[in-house]
Protein backbone atom coordinates (compact mmCIF):
# COMPACT_ATOMS: atom_id res chain seq x y z
CA UNK A 1 0.00 0.00 0.00
CA UNK A 2 1.02 3.75 -0.50
CA UNK A 3 2.78 4.53 2.53
CA UNK A 4 1.20 8.27 2.57
CA UNK A 5 -1.87 7.27 1.97
CA UNK A 6 -1.63 4.41 5.13
CA UNK A 7 -0.56 7.04 7.53
CA UNK A 8 -2.82 10.04 6.42
CA UNK A 9 -5.51 8.23 8.55
CA UNK A 10 -3.68 8.76 11.69
CA UNK A 11 -2.21 11.79 13.75
CA UNK A 12 1.54 11.81 13.40
CA UNK A 13 3.55 13.77 15.91
CA UNK A 14 7.05 13.43 13.95
CA UNK A 15 8.96 11.06 11.86
CA UNK A 16 12.08 9.76 11.66
CA UNK A 17 13.96 8.21 9.09
CA UNK A 18 12.71 8.45 5.42
CA UNK A 19 9.22 6.50 4.74
CA UNK A 20 9.60 4.03 1.92
CA UNK A 21 6.88 4.62 -1.00
CA UNK A 22 5.05 1.65 -0.26
CA UNK A 23 4.28 -1.18 2.55
CA UNK A 24 3.93 -4.75 2.20
CA UNK A 25 1.89 -5.50 5.38
CA UNK A 26 1.52 -4.25 8.84
CA UNK A 27 1.96 -6.23 12.08
CA UNK A 28 1.52 -5.66 15.76
CA UNK A 29 3.41 -9.18 16.77
CA UNK A 30 7.27 -8.57 15.75
CA UNK A 31 7.22 -12.48 14.89
CA UNK A 32 4.87 -11.83 12.12
CA UNK A 33 6.35 -8.79 11.03
CA UNK A 34 7.40 -9.37 7.02
CA UNK A 35 9.92 -7.63 4.62
CA UNK A 36 9.00 -4.46 3.79
CA UNK A 37 6.11 -4.34 6.37
CA UNK A 38 4.99 -1.84 9.28
CA UNK A 39 5.35 -2.72 12.92
CA UNK A 40 2.83 -1.03 15.53
CA UNK A 41 4.66 -1.29 19.11
CA UNK A 42 1.54 -2.14 21.30
CA UNK A 43 1.93 -1.64 25.50
CA UNK A 44 0.31 -4.95 26.55
CA UNK A 45 -0.73 -5.68 29.89
CA UNK A 46 2.22 -8.16 30.13
CA UNK A 47 4.94 -7.28 27.65
CA UNK A 48 5.59 -4.03 25.90
CA UNK A 49 5.60 -4.29 21.96
CA UNK A 50 7.93 -1.57 22.11
CA UNK A 51 10.90 -4.07 23.52
CA UNK A 52 10.71 -6.29 19.97
CA UNK A 53 11.26 -3.29 18.05
CA UNK A 54 14.83 -4.78 16.91
CA UNK A 55 13.13 -8.02 16.53
CA UNK A 56 11.02 -6.55 14.33
CA UNK A 57 13.72 -4.73 12.23
CA UNK A 58 15.52 -8.19 12.21
CA UNK A 59 12.24 -9.63 10.43
CA UNK A 60 12.43 -6.80 7.61
CA UNK A 61 10.40 -4.14 9.22
CA UNK A 62 10.53 -0.78 6.90
CA UNK A 63 8.60 1.42 9.36
CA UNK A 64 7.85 1.15 13.05
CA UNK A 65 4.81 3.37 14.59
CA UNK A 66 5.83 4.02 18.16
CA UNK A 67 4.60 5.75 21.17
CA UNK A 68 7.88 6.10 23.04
CA UNK A 69 11.70 6.76 21.61
CA UNK A 70 13.19 3.69 20.54
CA UNK A 71 16.74 2.86 18.98
CA UNK A 72 16.91 1.94 14.94
CA UNK A 73 19.18 2.37 12.28
CA UNK A 74 17.30 5.19 10.85
CA UNK A 75 19.17 4.67 7.20
CA UNK A 76 17.40 1.58 7.47
CA UNK A 77 14.11 2.34 8.99
CA UNK A 78 11.63 5.01 9.67
CA UNK A 79 9.51 5.70 12.58
CA UNK A 80 6.59 7.42 13.10
CA UNK A 81 5.97 8.46 16.35
CA UNK A 82 2.33 8.88 17.53
CA UNK A 83 0.28 9.80 21.21
CA UNK A 84 -1.05 6.12 21.28
CA UNK A 85 -0.54 3.48 19.26
CA UNK A 86 -3.58 1.49 20.42
CA UNK A 87 -5.67 4.35 18.85
CA UNK A 88 -3.17 4.54 15.79
CA UNK A 89 -3.92 0.61 14.84
CA UNK A 90 -7.70 0.87 15.09
CA UNK A 91 -7.71 3.32 12.48
CA UNK A 92 -4.71 1.87 10.45
CA UNK A 93 -5.68 -1.50 10.26
CA UNK A 94 -9.05 -1.22 8.79
CA UNK A 95 -7.98 1.57 6.50
CA UNK A 96 -5.21 -1.07 5.38
CA UNK A 97 -7.88 -3.60 4.08
CA UNK A 98 -9.79 -1.00 2.73
CA UNK A 99 -12.62 -1.67 5.30
CA UNK A 100 -13.97 -5.25 4.65
CA UNK A 101 -16.69 -5.23 6.83
CA UNK A 102 -18.72 -2.75 4.68
CA UNK A 103 -18.10 -5.61 1.49
CA UNK A 104 -20.14 -8.37 3.64
CA UNK A 105 -23.46 -8.84 5.75
CA UNK A 106 -21.94 -8.59 8.95
CA UNK A 107 -23.67 -10.59 12.04
CA UNK A 108 -22.12 -9.59 15.37
CA UNK A 109 -23.37 -11.96 18.24
CA UNK A 110 -22.70 -10.87 22.15
CA UNK A 111 -23.79 -12.12 25.00
CA UNK A 112 -22.34 -14.37 28.39
CA UNK A 113 -23.66 -17.65 26.90
CA UNK A 114 -24.26 -19.13 23.67
CA UNK A 115 -21.89 -17.04 21.36
CA UNK A 116 -20.34 -19.94 19.97
CA UNK A 117 -23.37 -21.83 19.08
CA UNK A 118 -25.49 -19.32 17.60
CA UNK A 119 -22.25 -18.03 15.35
CA UNK A 120 -22.45 -21.83 14.23
CA UNK A 121 -25.41 -22.24 13.69
CA UNK A 122 -26.51 -19.19 11.18
CA UNK A 123 -23.10 -20.10 9.25
CA UNK A 124 -23.96 -23.64 9.12
CA UNK A 125 -27.50 -22.44 7.61
CA UNK A 126 -26.14 -19.93 5.78
CA UNK A 127 -23.77 -22.96 4.05
CA UNK A 128 -26.65 -25.48 3.71
CA UNK A 129 -28.45 -23.11 1.11
CA UNK A 130 -25.01 -22.73 -0.66
CA UNK A 131 -23.73 -19.50 0.46
CA UNK A 132 -20.37 -18.63 0.99
CA UNK A 133 -20.03 -17.76 4.83
CA UNK A 134 -17.35 -17.21 7.41
CA UNK A 135 -17.44 -17.63 10.64
CA UNK A 136 -14.92 -16.50 13.88
CA UNK A 137 -14.86 -16.93 17.54
CA UNK A 138 -13.62 -19.02 20.33
CA UNK A 139 -13.48 -21.91 18.40
CA UNK A 140 -11.07 -20.15 15.45
CA UNK A 141 -11.60 -18.52 12.56
CA UNK A 142 -13.61 -21.04 10.35
CA UNK A 143 -13.86 -19.71 6.32
CA UNK A 144 -15.77 -21.63 3.97
CA UNK A 145 -15.28 -25.18 5.86
CA UNK A 146 -11.30 -24.47 6.86
CA UNK A 147 -10.91 -23.90 10.00
CA UNK A 148 -7.38 -21.70 11.13
CA UNK A 149 -6.84 -21.30 15.13
CA UNK A 150 -7.33 -17.45 17.05
CA UNK A 151 -5.88 -16.50 20.01
CA UNK A 152 -9.00 -14.97 21.20
CA UNK A 153 -12.64 -15.16 21.02
CA UNK A 154 -12.44 -11.61 19.74
CA UNK A 155 -9.15 -11.13 18.06
CA UNK A 156 -7.30 -7.97 18.06
CA UNK A 157 -7.97 -5.05 15.73
CA UNK A 158 -5.30 -6.31 13.03
CA UNK A 159 -6.11 -9.98 12.68
CA UNK A 160 -9.98 -9.11 13.06
CA UNK A 161 -9.53 -6.69 10.35
CA UNK A 162 -7.35 -9.22 8.44
CA UNK A 163 -9.87 -12.18 8.99
CA UNK A 164 -12.93 -10.07 7.76
CA UNK A 165 -10.72 -8.81 4.46
CA UNK A 166 -9.91 -12.75 3.64
CA UNK A 167 -13.44 -13.70 4.09
CA UNK A 168 -14.76 -10.81 1.56
CA UNK A 169 -11.85 -11.70 -0.84
CA UNK A 170 -12.94 -15.45 -0.37
CA UNK A 171 -16.59 -14.02 -1.87
CA UNK A 172 -18.30 -14.85 1.47
CA UNK A 173 -21.93 -13.22 1.53
CA UNK A 174 -21.90 -12.71 5.28
CA UNK A 175 -19.51 -12.82 8.37
CA UNK A 176 -20.04 -14.15 11.92
CA UNK A 177 -18.48 -12.85 14.80
CA UNK A 178 -18.61 -13.86 18.04
CA UNK A 179 -18.09 -10.15 20.34
CA UNK A 180 -16.55 -10.78 23.39
CA UNK A 181 -16.88 -7.65 26.28
CA UNK A 182 -13.17 -7.40 26.55
CA UNK A 183 -12.74 -6.96 22.03
CA UNK A 184 -15.23 -4.57 22.73
CA UNK A 185 -13.78 -2.75 25.91
CA UNK A 186 -10.41 -3.09 24.49
CA UNK A 187 -11.44 -1.59 20.75
CA UNK A 188 -10.59 -4.54 19.21
CA UNK A 189 -13.74 -3.97 16.36
CA UNK A 190 -12.73 -0.58 15.63
CA UNK A 191 -13.44 -0.09 12.16
CA UNK A 192 -15.95 -3.01 11.38
CA UNK A 193 -19.46 -2.32 11.14
CA UNK A 194 -21.90 -4.80 11.90
CA UNK A 195 -25.63 -4.73 9.95
CA UNK A 196 -27.04 -7.25 12.67
CA UNK A 197 -26.17 -7.41 16.29
CA UNK A 198 -27.67 -10.53 18.71
CA UNK A 199 -27.49 -10.15 22.48
CA UNK A 200 -27.95 -13.41 24.10
CA UNK A 201 -27.87 -12.40 27.57
CA UNK A 202 -25.96 -11.36 30.54
CA UNK A 203 -25.01 -13.81 34.02
CA UNK A 204 -22.09 -13.39 36.45
CA UNK A 205 -18.93 -14.03 34.61
CA UNK A 206 -15.46 -11.68 33.94
CA UNK A 207 -16.21 -9.41 36.76
CA UNK A 208 -12.30 -9.75 37.17
CA UNK A 209 -12.16 -7.43 34.13
CA UNK A 210 -15.88 -5.35 34.35
CA UNK A 211 -16.14 -5.01 38.13
CA UNK A 212 -19.75 -4.65 38.32
CA UNK A 213 -22.43 -6.21 36.18
CA UNK A 214 -23.52 -2.74 35.33
CA UNK A 215 -20.00 -2.01 33.56
CA UNK A 216 -20.63 -5.68 32.48
CA UNK A 217 -23.78 -4.66 31.05
CA UNK A 218 -22.68 -1.57 29.22
CA UNK A 219 -19.82 -3.57 27.48
CA UNK A 220 -21.89 -6.18 25.92
CA UNK A 221 -24.26 -2.60 24.82
CA UNK A 222 -21.28 -1.28 22.97
CA UNK A 223 -22.09 -4.11 20.10
CA UNK A 224 -24.67 -1.60 18.77
CA UNK A 225 -22.60 1.09 18.43
CA UNK A 226 -21.06 -1.07 15.76
CA UNK A 227 -24.02 -1.08 13.41
CA UNK A 228 -22.42 2.04 12.04
CA UNK A 229 -24.27 5.25 10.95
CA UNK A 230 -24.77 3.59 7.12
CA UNK A 231 -28.88 3.87 6.83
CA UNK A 232 -29.16 2.69 3.45
CA UNK A 233 -28.24 -1.21 4.55
CA UNK A 234 -30.51 -3.05 6.29
CA UNK A 235 -29.81 -2.60 10.16
CA UNK A 236 -31.40 -4.93 12.60
CA UNK A 237 -30.86 -5.68 16.80
CA UNK A 238 -31.87 -9.31 17.33
CA UNK A 239 -32.24 -9.73 21.39
CA UNK A 240 -33.69 -12.41 24.25
CA UNK A 241 -37.28 -11.28 25.10
CA UNK A 242 -36.55 -13.87 28.16
CA UNK A 243 -33.64 -11.68 29.47
CA UNK A 244 -34.05 -9.01 31.78
CA UNK A 245 -30.88 -7.16 30.12
CA UNK A 246 -32.73 -6.82 26.66
CA UNK A 247 -35.06 -3.76 27.86
CA UNK A 248 -31.46 -1.85 29.10
CA UNK A 249 -30.16 -2.55 25.61
CA UNK A 250 -32.86 -1.99 23.55
CA UNK A 251 -32.46 1.16 25.22
CA UNK A 252 -28.77 1.68 24.07
CA UNK A 253 -30.38 1.28 20.35
CA UNK A 254 -31.96 3.37 17.93
CA UNK A 255 -32.10 0.58 15.03
CA UNK A 256 -35.28 -2.02 14.79
CA UNK A 257 -34.91 -4.41 17.37
CA UNK A 258 -36.48 -8.31 16.47
CA UNK A 259 -37.53 -10.72 19.34
CA UNK A 260 -37.04 -13.91 20.59
CA UNK A 261 -37.91 -16.42 23.56
CA UNK A 262 -39.69 -18.99 24.98
CA UNK A 263 -41.61 -17.42 28.09
CA UNK A 264 -42.43 -13.71 27.09
CA UNK A 265 -44.22 -12.85 23.85
CA UNK A 266 -41.47 -12.30 20.84
CA UNK A 267 -41.63 -12.22 17.32
CA UNK A 268 -40.06 -15.89 17.18
CA UNK A 269 -41.48 -17.74 19.97
CA UNK A 270 -40.81 -21.46 20.54
CA UNK A 271 -43.62 -23.72 22.22
CA UNK A 272 -44.69 -27.04 22.36
CA UNK A 273 -40.61 -27.83 22.99
CA UNK A 274 -40.05 -31.61 22.97
CA UNK A 275 -36.70 -32.25 24.80
CA UNK A 276 -34.94 -35.98 24.19
CA UNK A 277 -31.80 -37.11 24.40
CA UNK A 278 -31.04 -37.29 20.79
CA UNK A 279 -32.34 -33.92 19.23
CA UNK A 280 -35.28 -30.99 19.81
CA UNK A 281 -38.32 -30.12 18.14
CA UNK A 282 -40.59 -27.23 18.60
CA UNK A 283 -43.00 -25.24 17.36
CA UNK A 284 -42.02 -22.20 16.11
CA UNK A 285 -44.33 -18.45 15.72
CA UNK A 286 -42.58 -16.16 13.51
CA UNK A 287 -44.41 -12.83 12.44
CA UNK A 288 -44.43 -14.91 8.52
CA UNK A 289 -46.22 -17.65 10.46
CA UNK A 290 -45.63 -21.03 11.92
CA UNK A 291 -43.00 -23.84 11.38
CA UNK A 292 -42.21 -26.91 12.98
CA UNK A 293 -38.80 -27.30 13.63
CA UNK A 294 -36.65 -30.34 14.25
CA UNK A 295 -33.22 -30.28 15.48
CA UNK A 296 -30.54 -32.97 16.51
CA UNK A 297 -28.89 -30.50 18.84
CA UNK A 298 -30.03 -31.04 22.67
CA UNK A 299 -31.09 -28.81 25.37
CA UNK A 300 -33.44 -25.93 26.12
CA UNK A 301 -30.52 -23.61 25.53
CA UNK A 302 -30.49 -24.82 21.90
CA UNK A 303 -34.07 -23.58 21.49
CA UNK A 304 -32.86 -20.51 22.39
CA UNK A 305 -29.68 -20.13 20.25
CA UNK A 306 -31.61 -21.46 17.57
CA UNK A 307 -34.36 -18.39 18.01
CA UNK A 308 -31.40 -16.13 18.15
CA UNK A 309 -30.03 -17.89 14.95
CA UNK A 310 -33.59 -17.57 12.93
CA UNK A 311 -34.38 -14.11 14.13
CA UNK A 312 -30.32 -12.77 12.66
CA UNK A 313 -31.27 -14.71 9.59
CA UNK A 314 -34.42 -13.84 8.97
CA UNK A 315 -33.15 -10.18 9.45
CA UNK A 316 -30.57 -10.37 6.88
CA UNK A 317 -33.66 -11.79 4.46
CA UNK A 318 -33.31 -15.31 4.08
CA UNK A 319 -36.64 -17.15 3.55
CA UNK A 320 -38.17 -18.88 6.65
CA UNK A 321 -37.99 -22.41 4.76
CA UNK A 322 -33.95 -21.95 4.30
CA UNK A 323 -33.91 -21.34 7.65
CA UNK A 324 -35.82 -24.17 9.41
CA UNK A 325 -34.43 -26.53 6.71
CA UNK A 326 -30.61 -25.72 7.77
CA UNK A 327 -31.42 -26.18 11.58
CA UNK A 328 -32.35 -29.79 11.00
CA UNK A 329 -28.63 -30.26 10.04
CA UNK A 330 -27.35 -28.58 12.76
CA UNK A 331 -24.29 -30.43 14.60
CA UNK A 332 -23.90 -29.62 18.15
CA UNK A 333 -20.56 -27.04 18.62
CA UNK A 334 -17.56 -28.26 19.36
CA UNK A 335 -17.38 -28.56 22.61
CA UNK A 336 -21.18 -27.42 23.67
CA UNK A 337 -22.95 -30.47 25.08
CA UNK A 338 -20.81 -32.66 22.59
CA UNK A 339 -22.05 -36.17 22.90
CA UNK A 340 -18.34 -38.38 23.02
CA UNK A 341 -18.91 -40.98 20.83
CA UNK A 342 -19.19 -44.98 22.68
CA UNK A 343 -20.40 -48.11 22.73
CA UNK A 344 -19.16 -48.27 26.10
CA UNK A 345 -22.41 -47.85 28.28
CA UNK A 346 -22.30 -44.36 29.90
CA UNK A 347 -23.62 -41.67 28.34
CA UNK A 348 -20.45 -38.93 28.15
CA UNK A 349 -20.81 -35.04 27.54
CA UNK A 350 -18.03 -32.30 26.64
CA UNK A 351 -19.28 -28.83 27.42
CA UNK A 352 -17.72 -25.11 26.98
CA UNK A 353 -19.73 -23.90 30.84
CA UNK A 354 -17.45 -22.14 32.75
CA UNK A 355 -20.11 -20.02 33.93
CA UNK A 356 -22.71 -20.45 37.02
CA UNK A 357 -25.56 -19.53 34.32
CA UNK A 358 -24.07 -22.06 31.29
CA UNK A 359 -23.64 -24.83 34.17
CA UNK A 360 -27.47 -25.00 35.09
CA UNK A 361 -28.08 -24.84 31.49
CA UNK A 362 -26.03 -27.79 30.62
CA UNK A 363 -27.54 -29.56 33.19
CA UNK A 364 -31.02 -28.84 32.52
CA UNK A 365 -30.18 -30.24 29.33
CA UNK A 366 -30.10 -33.69 30.62
CA UNK A 367 -32.55 -33.65 33.34
CA UNK A 368 -36.02 -33.53 31.15
CA UNK A 369 -35.05 -37.07 30.22
CA UNK A 370 -32.48 -38.18 32.93
CA UNK A 371 -34.24 -41.70 34.59
CA UNK A 372 -34.63 -42.02 38.41
CA UNK A 373 -32.26 -45.12 38.13
CA UNK A 374 -29.41 -42.96 36.15
CA UNK A 375 -26.58 -40.72 38.52
CA UNK A 376 -25.85 -37.60 36.77
CA UNK A 377 -22.31 -36.88 37.41
CA UNK A 378 -20.50 -33.68 36.97
CA UNK A 379 -17.22 -32.30 36.41
CA UNK A 380 -16.89 -28.83 37.40
CA UNK A 381 -13.31 -26.99 37.42
CA UNK A 382 -12.14 -22.78 37.55
CA UNK A 383 -9.40 -20.99 36.35
CA UNK A 384 -6.64 -20.10 38.28
CA UNK A 385 -6.06 -16.09 38.83
CA UNK A 386 -9.32 -15.21 37.39
CA UNK A 387 -13.03 -14.27 38.32
CA UNK A 388 -13.10 -15.71 42.06
CA UNK A 389 -16.17 -14.51 43.37
CA UNK A 390 -18.05 -17.15 40.65
CA UNK A 391 -16.49 -20.08 42.29
CA UNK A 392 -18.90 -21.11 44.79
CA UNK A 393 -22.33 -19.47 42.93
CA UNK A 394 -20.66 -22.28 40.04
CA UNK A 395 -20.70 -25.08 42.61
CA UNK A 396 -23.68 -24.37 43.88
CA UNK A 397 -25.54 -24.71 40.70
CA UNK A 398 -23.74 -27.75 39.69
CA UNK A 399 -24.83 -29.13 43.33
CA UNK A 400 -28.13 -30.35 41.07
CA UNK A 401 -26.60 -33.38 40.06
CA UNK A 402 -26.51 -36.48 42.31
CA UNK A 403 -22.61 -36.43 42.01
CA UNK A 404 -19.79 -33.16 41.72
CA UNK A 405 -16.33 -33.40 41.21
CA UNK A 406 -14.73 -29.93 41.43
CA UNK A 407 -11.55 -29.21 40.12
CA UNK A 408 -9.70 -27.06 37.62
CA UNK A 409 -9.96 -25.95 34.44
CA UNK A 410 -6.22 -23.78 33.69
CA UNK A 411 -5.11 -23.40 37.39
CA UNK A 412 -2.23 -21.32 36.26
CA UNK A 413 0.15 -20.69 39.02
CA UNK A 414 -2.79 -20.32 41.52
CA UNK A 415 -2.71 -23.27 44.23
CA UNK A 416 -5.17 -25.95 43.57
CA UNK A 417 -5.97 -25.89 47.03
CA UNK A 418 -7.70 -21.99 46.98
CA UNK A 419 -9.59 -22.48 44.13
CA UNK A 420 -10.85 -26.54 45.48
CA UNK A 421 -11.76 -24.26 48.58
CA UNK A 422 -13.49 -21.50 47.30
CA UNK A 423 -15.60 -24.13 44.97
CA UNK A 424 -16.72 -26.67 48.21
CA UNK A 425 -17.70 -23.48 49.89
CA UNK A 426 -20.61 -23.22 47.57
CA UNK A 427 -21.62 -26.92 47.20
CA UNK A 428 -25.02 -28.02 48.67
CA UNK A 429 -24.59 -31.08 49.48
CA UNK A 430 -21.79 -33.70 50.26
CA UNK A 431 -21.84 -36.19 47.46
CA UNK A 432 -18.67 -34.52 46.02
CA UNK A 433 -15.27 -35.15 45.73
CA UNK A 434 -12.41 -32.46 45.52
CA UNK A 435 -9.38 -33.16 43.16
CA UNK A 436 -6.86 -30.45 41.81
CA UNK A 437 -5.72 -32.38 39.36
CA UNK A 438 -8.55 -32.25 36.34
CA UNK A 439 -6.83 -35.86 34.72
CA UNK A 440 -7.57 -37.61 38.28
CA UNK A 441 -10.68 -35.92 38.53
CA UNK A 442 -12.06 -36.71 35.02
CA UNK A 443 -10.98 -40.46 36.07
CA UNK A 444 -12.57 -40.23 39.17
CA UNK A 445 -15.82 -39.49 37.25
CA UNK A 446 -15.22 -42.68 35.30
CA UNK A 447 -14.45 -44.57 38.37
CA UNK A 448 -18.22 -43.85 40.49
CA UNK A 449 -20.37 -44.40 37.47
CA UNK A 450 -22.27 -47.46 36.96
CA UNK A 451 -23.40 -48.59 33.66
CA UNK A 452 -26.19 -46.28 32.15
CA UNK A 453 -25.17 -43.03 33.69
CA UNK A 454 -24.15 -39.95 32.65
CA UNK A 455 -21.55 -37.78 32.81
CA UNK A 456 -20.63 -34.10 31.92
CA UNK A 457 -17.44 -32.51 32.03
CA UNK A 458 -17.59 -28.83 31.77
CA UNK A 459 -15.11 -26.37 31.39
CA UNK A 460 -12.70 -27.00 28.76
CA UNK A 461 -15.30 -27.66 25.86
CA UNK A 462 -13.43 -27.67 22.59
CA UNK A 463 -9.98 -26.60 24.18
CA UNK A 464 -7.52 -29.84 24.18
CA UNK A 465 -5.00 -28.41 26.66
CA UNK A 466 -4.66 -27.32 30.43
CA UNK A 467 -2.31 -24.39 31.59
CA UNK A 468 -0.37 -25.41 34.58
CA UNK A 469 1.85 -22.58 35.72
CA UNK A 470 3.44 -20.95 32.82
CA UNK A 471 3.01 -24.33 30.66
CA UNK A 472 0.51 -25.43 28.14
CA UNK A 473 -0.17 -29.02 28.49
CA UNK A 474 -2.06 -31.39 26.31
CA UNK A 475 -5.34 -32.19 28.02
CA UNK A 476 -8.55 -34.25 26.93
CA UNK A 477 -11.46 -34.78 29.23
CA UNK A 478 -12.90 -37.02 26.42
CA UNK A 479 -9.69 -39.12 25.44
CA UNK A 480 -8.85 -39.51 29.43
CA UNK A 481 -13.03 -40.74 30.08
CA UNK A 482 -12.69 -42.93 27.19
CA UNK A 483 -9.39 -44.80 28.21
CA UNK A 484 -10.81 -45.27 31.88
CA UNK A 485 -14.30 -46.39 30.33
CA UNK A 486 -12.39 -48.64 28.38
CA UNK A 487 -11.09 -50.14 31.30
CA UNK A 488 -13.92 -50.25 33.35
CA UNK A 489 -16.56 -51.82 30.87
CA UNK A 490 -14.94 -53.23 28.39
CA UNK A 491 -14.68 -56.88 29.49
CA UNK A 492 -11.27 -58.39 27.99
CA UNK A 493 -9.66 -54.99 27.27
CA UNK A 494 -6.34 -54.82 27.20
CA UNK A 495 -3.88 -52.71 29.18
CA UNK A 496 -1.40 -50.87 26.31
CA UNK A 497 1.28 -49.52 28.40
C1 LIG B 1 -6.06 -9.10 29.19
C2 LIG B 1 -6.08 -9.14 27.70
O1 LIG B 1 -7.05 -8.77 27.09
N1 LIG B 1 -4.96 -9.58 27.13
C3 LIG B 1 -4.88 -9.62 25.65
C4 LIG B 1 -3.77 -8.68 25.23
O2 LIG B 1 -2.61 -9.14 25.85
P1 LIG B 1 -1.49 -8.13 26.22
O3 LIG B 1 -2.01 -6.73 26.21
O4 LIG B 1 -0.88 -8.61 27.46
O5 LIG B 1 -0.54 -8.28 25.01
P2 LIG B 1 0.81 -9.06 25.01
O6 LIG B 1 0.59 -10.45 24.61
O7 LIG B 1 1.52 -8.82 26.27
O8 LIG B 1 1.61 -8.30 23.87
C5 LIG B 1 1.76 -6.87 23.75
C6 LIG B 1 2.21 -6.60 22.35
O9 LIG B 1 3.52 -7.16 22.13
C7 LIG B 1 3.50 -7.91 20.97
N2 LIG B 1 4.53 -8.95 21.02
C8 LIG B 1 4.51 -9.91 21.96
C9 LIG B 1 5.48 -10.91 21.98
C10 LIG B 1 6.50 -10.90 20.98
O10 LIG B 1 7.41 -11.74 20.91
N3 LIG B 1 6.47 -9.89 20.05
C11 LIG B 1 5.51 -8.93 20.04
O11 LIG B 1 5.55 -8.08 19.16
C12 LIG B 1 2.09 -8.48 20.89
O12 LIG B 1 1.75 -8.90 19.58
C13 LIG B 1 1.28 -7.27 21.33
O13 LIG B 1 1.03 -6.42 20.26
O14 LIG B 1 -3.58 -8.72 23.82
C14 LIG B 1 -3.29 -10.04 23.32
C15 LIG B 1 -3.13 -9.91 21.80
O15 LIG B 1 -4.27 -9.33 21.25
C16 LIG B 1 -4.45 -10.98 23.68
O16 LIG B 1 -4.22 -12.28 23.16
C17 LIG B 1 -4.56 -11.03 25.19
O17 LIG B 1 -5.63 -11.88 25.56
C18 LIG B 1 -5.32 -12.80 26.61
C19 LIG B 1 -4.71 -14.09 26.01
C20 LIG B 1 -6.59 -13.17 27.36
O18 LIG B 1 -6.61 -14.09 28.13
N4 LIG B 1 -7.64 -12.40 27.17
C21 LIG B 1 -8.94 -12.66 27.76
C22 LIG B 1 -9.10 -11.90 29.06
C23 LIG B 1 -9.97 -12.24 26.73
O19 LIG B 1 -9.76 -11.31 25.96
N5 LIG B 1 -11.08 -12.94 26.73
C24 LIG B 1 -12.16 -12.59 25.84
C25 LIG B 1 -13.48 -13.21 26.30
C26 LIG B 1 -13.62 -14.69 26.15
C27 LIG B 1 -15.00 -15.15 26.61
O20 LIG B 1 -16.04 -14.59 26.20
O21 LIG B 1 -15.04 -16.09 27.42
C28 LIG B 1 -11.81 -12.97 24.39
O22 LIG B 1 -12.29 -12.29 23.49
O23 LIG B 1 -11.06 -13.96 24.19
Amino acid sequence: MDTEKLFSIIPIKNIKGVLPKSVTDIAVDSRAVSAGGVFVCIEGFTVDGHSFVQKAVDQGARVIVASKPVAVDLEKVAVVYVKNTDRAIALLAPHFYQYPSKRMTMIGVTGTNGKTSVSNMIHTILQHTGERSAVTGTIGFNLDGTLMETENTTTDVLTTQKMIHQAAEADCSTMTMEVSSHGLVEGRLAGTEFDIAVFTNLTHDHLDFHGTMDNYGHAKGLLFAQLGQDLSQRKFVVLNADEPWSERMEKMTSYPVLSYGIRREADFRARDIVLSPDGTSFKMETPVGDFTVRMNVIGEFNVYNALAATAALFAKGMEMEDIINGLSVIPAAKGRMEKVETDLPLTIYVDYAHSPDAIEKAINAVLPYKKAEQKLIFVIGTGGNRDRKKRPIMAEKASIADYVILTTDDPRDEPYESILSELEAGMAHKRYAAIGDRAEAVKHAVSVADAGDIIIFAGKGHEDFQIVGHEKLPHSDAAIALEEAERKFRKGFIETE
